[in-house]
């Protein structure tokens, strides 16, 4: 039974009198550090000079070089892209990282992969809102939280747990329950969700679905609204309710047809997919995939998004989507963060 802690058993006393650098201000650096800020914490922000420094300085931040942040800080939050943090710890995070002070992370990926190696002298701990960081913070102002995980991969100062709590207390993931997992555990899962069902799966179950009915003659704009946008309604109902309550919602006719042709659909090619999938990041070939690839300026990655771009799917969805008045509130309040 997963091991699960709440707003009773976090206390912000353990970052009280402590400052928190928020290292990166894009998706999670925002939510997390304007969170933490309401929470009462003491936070600065960790940056290089660009468009994510003026919008924190905007949001009434002190705004450091990382290796500056760094030295200030008692809790080191590395919220940049999982790429670019091995590389940035080891030229601006190392050399000022003070002995007895926390590295906290929000994905396991460069401490799971050996990317980073902490010394042992300082608490390594992840919190992992599960959640867009652009939902960890709406959800906050509403006065919830997004759940998250909690690991330590380090304990220092004795301390690691409760720290680590009290952050997740501190960006609302304790409002909504905070699951006790390992760096690996975490690392794998997340990497195996994004692409076999998040992202990956249902991107391609969507293109496949547009696909089918378009190339048999049907109008664009219907097989969008079948295959992506009714989607959101249907995933609201399970987050909601679970598949049962979904299937509360639906026609007995949607219902049956849900059972019979599902199962076609994902059958046993899809499931040994994605069982090589798990094994592929589980052995470290997805990970050292993406390190080369980054190494190499990124040309399969930047290949295949130029392509998605241009996807018939995306140019229907774009005009379609002028109208929907209520849609376009959210991205632009997302998108100017
Ligand atoms: N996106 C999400 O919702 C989730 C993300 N995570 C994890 O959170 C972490 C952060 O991801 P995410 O929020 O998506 O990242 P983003 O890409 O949204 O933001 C990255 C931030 O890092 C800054 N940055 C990039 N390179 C450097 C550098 N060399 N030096 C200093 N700052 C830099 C960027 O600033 P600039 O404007 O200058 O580029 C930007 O502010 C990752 O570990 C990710 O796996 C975990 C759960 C969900
Ligand atoms: C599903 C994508 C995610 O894992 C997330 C929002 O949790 C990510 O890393 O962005």
């Amino acid at each position: 039974m997963a091991k699960k802690f709440y707003e009773k058993d976090a206390d912000l006393g353990y970052l009280k009198g402590k400052t928190v650098a928020v290292v990166g201000y894009g998706s999670q650096g925002h939510a997390q550090a304007q969170n933490l800020r309401e929470s009462g914490v003491e936070v600065i922000v960790g940056l290089r000079k660009g468009k994510s420094w003026e919008q924190a300085e905007k949001d009434g931040f002190a705004v450091y070089t990382v290796d500056q942040a760094v030295k200030r800080a008692d809790v080191v939050q590395l919220l940049m892209p999982d790429e670019v943090q091995a590389k940035v710890y080891r030229e601006q995070v190392r050399p000022h990282l003070k002995s007895g002070a926390a590295l906290f992370f929000s994905h396991g990926f460069n401490i799971h992969f050996g990317q980073i190696v902490p010394p042992e002298d300082v608490d390594v701990v992840l919190v992992a809102p599960k959640g867009p960081g652009h939902l960890v913070r709406r959800v906050y102002e509403e006065g919830f939280g997004v759940p998250g995980l909690i690991a330590v991969h380090q304990d220092a100062t004795g301390q690691a747990k409760e720290l680590g709590l009290a952050y997740a207390k501190g960006i609302g993931a304790t409002r909504a329950g905070v699951i006790e997992t390992t760096f690996k555990e975490e690392t794998e899962t997340d990497l195996f969700g994004e692409q076999a069902v998040l992202c990956g799966g249902v991107s391609e179950l969507v293109k496949a679905g547009f696909e089918t009915l378009t190339e048999a003659g049907y109008q664009p704009e219907i097989a969008y609204f079948e295959c992506l946008h009714e989607l959101k309604l249907i995933v609201d109902l399970m987050y909601e309710g679970g598949l049962k309550g979904m299937r509360y919602s639906i026609s007995d006719t949607a219902e049956f047809g849900d059972y019979v042709s599902g199962k076609r659909v994902i059958g046993e090619a899809s499931r040994e997919a994605m069982k090589q999938v798990l094994k592929e990041i589980q052995d470290g070939t997805f990970a050292n995939r993406w390190i080369r690839e980054n190494e190499e300026g990124r040309p399969e990655f930047n290949r295949i998004a130029e392509e998605e771009k241009a996807h018939s799917l995306e140019t229907t969805g774009e005009e379609l989507r002028k109208t929907m008045a209520w849609i376009n509130k959210g991205a632009k309040e997302s998108v100017t963060q």
